[in-house]
């Protein structure tokens, strides 16, 4: 059974709520609720002040519909936190608190600025509290009530936001992925062509206007140019995370705000220096952005283009949702990892696309020997990554010494005719209740060490799975 988030079987946020209002007398409840209605607006206002020192606050807050906004509705959320409200108002008040989260997830409030602003109006109002002349005046066990109502509270409303929170963010990825997707489906090669031409036609267009002369001389900028707003606007979401993305920033900017300053000045003696210049940033970022686009066909893809198994790309969501399944409905799974041994030897001494024939054909007999819900991967150069679904440990092991067994079985036949017998090396990893598939993946990468450590074509199991000693398939 899937338990979503809203219904954990263990937390009902309704009665934790209601034992929170059962254990606190009546009478502090009420002081208390009085204390936040007559504290909103001083607190809202310290709340804003605050925040605002922080600079990563400060990009959330500072505008005036903010401020008005945000003063409101701190008041209001505020008072009716610590309204003692009948059992049936709380569904309310909670699905209340689970808003407020998906509001910060929506606009990507960071949780860290959340628990952050939390712990200053915890702190303000409990500090304000125990000097009010009426609390002062309570016995310590009402005291502790007053500060354990004001505490839970503040808690609870704090621990829905942030359920809400995450549960959103990940909406708000899985939407922006396909958002991304959808960005890709527009051709990828016809958009690197146009891109191509764009980033030339600003080119030639400065050297026209240089040509031209005028005073004053105006150049367009490159970040203005058709090539500059797709880059911002598009390539940079496209591209997101790739290594080429800062230098392609770094080269707009040196352009057009260094060299193209330097060029108006329409110096005779600089002006051949700077347009070399040009060229070659010019010549760069046209490398840069086709290495951008060429690492992304490929990679977008899902699929490695010579043996077109899965490429890397999908394997964090494919094995997060394999040790998901685990967790949640208790259906185990395993990783092999597959070494083919001496590979290095079949390009040495039949050449690279001997090689490259190796690797296509060991990855169409691996996709004839697993099960149509299985996955296999190229997970690097001659490594394999074959995850076995719904497999017990044991079951698993059986099928890494088929595996062996087949791959050593086979005749490659290499181009010219040459016939060749390789053999290959497995690890094992059976799902082993770690929640992170990284652990599962070291453990694989583990056993396959020690499988081609103790002599190659061999299967052993990551050492601690609960299957007996390792196996030797052939
Ligand atoms: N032909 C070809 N070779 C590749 C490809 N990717 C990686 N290789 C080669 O695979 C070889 C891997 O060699 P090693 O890591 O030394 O391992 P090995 O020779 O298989 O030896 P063991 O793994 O220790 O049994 C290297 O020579 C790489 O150049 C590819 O796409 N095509």
């Amino acid at each position: 059974m899937i338990v979503s988030q809203h219904s954990r079987a263990d937390f009902d946020p309704v009665v934790e709520w209601q034992s929170i209002l059962t254990k606190t007398p009546p009478a502090i409840a009420q002081r208390i609720s009085a204390l936040a209605h007559d504290l909103g607006d001083e607190l809202a206002e310290a709340f804003y002040t605050e925040m605002l020192t922080h600079p990563q606050a400060k990009l959330f807050l500072d505008a005036d519909i903010v401020h008005q906004r945000l003063h409101a509705s701190m008041r209001r959320w505020l008072a009716e936190l610590f309204e003692p409200h009948p059992p049936e108002a709380l569904s309310a008040i909670v699905a209340q608190q689970r808003h407020v989260g998906e509001v910060h997830a929506r606009i990507q409030l960071p949780m860290h600025l959340v628990a952050r602003g939390a712990r200053f109006l915890k702190g303000r109002l409990l500090s304000r509290l125990l000097h009010r002349p009426d609390v002062a005046a309570l016995d310590a066990q009402q005291t502790e009530a007053a500060l354990l109502y004001v505490n839970d509270l503040f808690d609870l409303a704090l621990e829905l936001m942030a359920e809400s929170y995450v549960r959103d963010t990940q909406r708000v990825a899985r939407t922006e992925e396909a958002f991304r997707l959808h960005a890709l489906s527009q051709n990828l090669q016809v958009e690197r062509e146009r891109q191509r031409f764009l980033l030339a036609a600003w080119g030639q267009e400065v050297l026209f206007a240089l040509h031209r002369g005028g005073q004053p001389l105006v150049l367009p900028t490159l970040r203005g140019s058709e090539f500059g707003l797709w880059f911002l606007h598009k390539g940079d979401n496209l591209f997101e995370g790739a290594p080429e993305v800062e230098p392609v920033h770094a080269s707009l900017d040196r352009i057009d705000n260094a060299l193209l300053p330097q060029l108006q000045v329409q110096d005779p003696q600089r002006q051949p220096v700077l347009i070399t210049e040009l060229q070659a940033a010019l010549g760069n970022l046209q490398y840069l952005v086709q290495v951008l686009f060429e690492r992304h066909i490929e990679l977008e893809s899902g699929r490695d283009a010579l043996t077109r198994l899965l490429n890397r790309r999908f394997l964090g969501p494919i094995l997060g949702r394999e040790v998901h399944l685990a967790q949640q409905r208790r259906i185990p799974f395993a990783l092999l990892l597959l070494d083919l041994d001496h590979f290095k030897l079949v390009n040495d001494q039949h050449s690279h696309d001997a090689g490259d024939t190796v690797l296509q054909q060991t990855a169409l007999l691996l996709l004839n020997h697993v099960r149509a819900s299985d996955f296999v991967f190229r997970y690097g150069g001659e490594e394999f990554l074959v995850v076995l679904v719904d497999v017990t440990p044991e079951q698993a092991l059986r099928h890494a010494d088929k595996l062996c067994q087949r791959i050593a079985e086979h005749t490659y036949e290499l181009p010219g005719g040459v016939a060749l017998n390789l053999t290959a090396s497995i690890g094992v990893a059976p799902y082993c209740g770690h929640p992170d598939y990284q652990y599962l993946i070291h453990q694989a990468d583990t056993a396959l060490y020690q499988a081609k450590r103790s002599g190659r074509n061999r299967v052993v199991v990551a050492g601690d799975a609960a299957v007996g000693p390792p196996t030797i398939a052939a």
